[in-house]
C-alpha cells in the first residue's frame, strides 16, 4: 500500500455536521472568535477570516489588526469588534478560538503576536505568515501545549519542512506526515486534493476546484475552522467538516460564477448553502 492509499476520501453525504441549536441559546452559547492578523495592505485577509468564522456559526468575533485595517473591516463587517496591534492577549476568554496568519505580514510585531500566542492553550488556527513565521523560528514557538490547526499551501508546507515546493507536491502525503510529526497538532496539505491529517484520522479531500486559487480563498478557510472549534467540534470533526465545507462552497460558487471569474467572497457566500445541503443530507440519512 502507498501512503496516499492510506488517506481516506472524505464523503459530502457523512461529513460530520453542527449539532442543532437550542431554543434557548444565545451568542456566548457559539464561542468566540479572536482573528489576528490583517498587517499593513493585508486587511482583507483577516475581514475574509473574520466574516467566515461568523457564516459558520461563531457568536461573536474580534479581529485584531493593524491600525490601518480597522477601519476598512468596521465597514465591511460591523459584526466584528476590533483590537489594534499591538495587542495583549492576558484578558482573554475562557472560550477564545484564536485564527492566526490571513495577512499577518512577517515583521517584529507579527513575530511578538505569535511568540504570546504560541504560550496559550486555547484553541488555534496557523495559518498564511503565521506558518512563515514559524518555519523562521522552529517547534519552540509552540511553547504550551493547545489544540492546533494548521492549514499551509504547499508553499507554505516547503518552507516548514525546509525544502522545496516540488519535493512538497512530488509526496504529498510524506509531507503532511513529516510537518505533524516535526510541529505535532492538526494538518491540512492545501491544493488539488487537500489532505487532512488528524489526531484519528488520514483524509483527503475529494471536492473544490482551481476555481478556487485566487487570492482570499484560503483565508475563508481560516475563517471556516477557527468558527467551527468556537462551537466546541473536535479538532478532528473541525477539520474534516470544515475542509469539506468550504470545497463544497467553492463548487456550488463555481457552478454559478464559472471558474475563472470566482473570487474568494463568491466562496464565503456559498458557505450558507452548503451548510444548508449538509444539514438536508444528515436529516436524510
Ligand atoms: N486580500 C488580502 O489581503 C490577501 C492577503 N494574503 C496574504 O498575503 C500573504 C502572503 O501569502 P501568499 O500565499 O500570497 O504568498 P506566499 O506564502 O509567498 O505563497 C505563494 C507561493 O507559494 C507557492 N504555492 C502556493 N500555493 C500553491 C499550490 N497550491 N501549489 C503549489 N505551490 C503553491 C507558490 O510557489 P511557487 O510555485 O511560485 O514556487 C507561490 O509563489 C499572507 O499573509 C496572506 O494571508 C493572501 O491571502 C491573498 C489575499
Ligand atoms: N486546484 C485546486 N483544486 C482544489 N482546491 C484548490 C485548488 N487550488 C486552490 N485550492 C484551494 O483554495 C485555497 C487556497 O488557499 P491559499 O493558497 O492559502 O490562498 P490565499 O493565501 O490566497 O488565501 C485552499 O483551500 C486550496 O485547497
Amino acid at each position: 500500500m502507498t501512503m496516499n492509499e492510506a488517506f481516506v476520501a472524505l464523503n459530502w453525504q457523512t461529513v460530520p455536521t453542527l449539532p442543532a441549536r437550542s431554543p434557548q441559546a444565545h451568542k456566548g452559547s457559539f464561542g468566540h472568535v479572536f482573528a489576528v492578523g490583517g498587517g499593513p495592505g493585508m486587511g482583507g485577509a483577516l475581514a475574509l477570516a473574520c466574516a467566515a468564522a461568523y457564516r459558520v456559526g461563531a457568536g461573536l468575533v474580534t479581529a485584531v489588526g493593524h491600525p490601518s485595517a480597522i477601519p476598512y473591516l468596521a465597514a465591511w463587517l460591523p459584526e466584528a469588534t476590533w483590537r489594534d496591534w499591538p495587542a495583549r492577549f492576558g484578558d482573554l476568554p475562557e472560550q477564545a478560538v484564536l485564527a492566526v496568519g490571513p495577512g499577518l505580514g512577517q515583521g517584529l510585531a507579527a513575530h511578538d503576536l505569535l511568540l504570546e500566542i504560541g504560550t496559550l492553550s486555547h484553541p488555534q488556527v496557523w495559518d498564511a505568515d503565521a506558518l512563515n513565521i514559524l518555519a523562521r523560528f522552529g517547534p519552540e514557538l509552540l511553547a504550551a501545549d493547545a489544540p492546533r490547526l494548521f492549514t499551509p499551501h504547499p508553499g507554505e508546507a516547503a518552507r516548514l519542512l525546509g525544502v522545496t515546493v516540488a519535493a512538497v507536491q512530488s509526496d504529498r502525503a510524506a509531507a503532511i506526515c513529516r510537518l505533524q510529526a516535526r510541529y505535532g497538532g492538526y494538518w491540512v496539505l492545501k491544493g488539488h486534493h487537500s489532505l487532512l491529517l488528524g489526531g484519528a484520522g488520514r483524509w483527503l479531500c475529494p471536492l473544490g476546484n482551481p476555481g478556487m486559487a485566487t487570492g482570499g480563498s484560503g483565508d475563508v478557510l481560516t475563517g471556516i475552522l477557527a468558527g467551527l472549534l468556537a462551537q466546541d467540534l473536535a479538532a478532528d470533526k473541525a477539520l474534516s467538516l470544515g475542509v469539506c465545507l468550504h470545497a463544497r462552497a467553492g463548487d456550488l460558487a463555481a457552478a454559478r460564477m464559472g471558474e475563472a471569474s470566482l473570487l474568494a467572497r463568491d466562496i464565503l457566500a456559498a458557505v450558507p448553502h452548503a451548510l444548508q445541503e449538509l444539514a438536508q443530507n444528515h436529516d436524510g440519512n
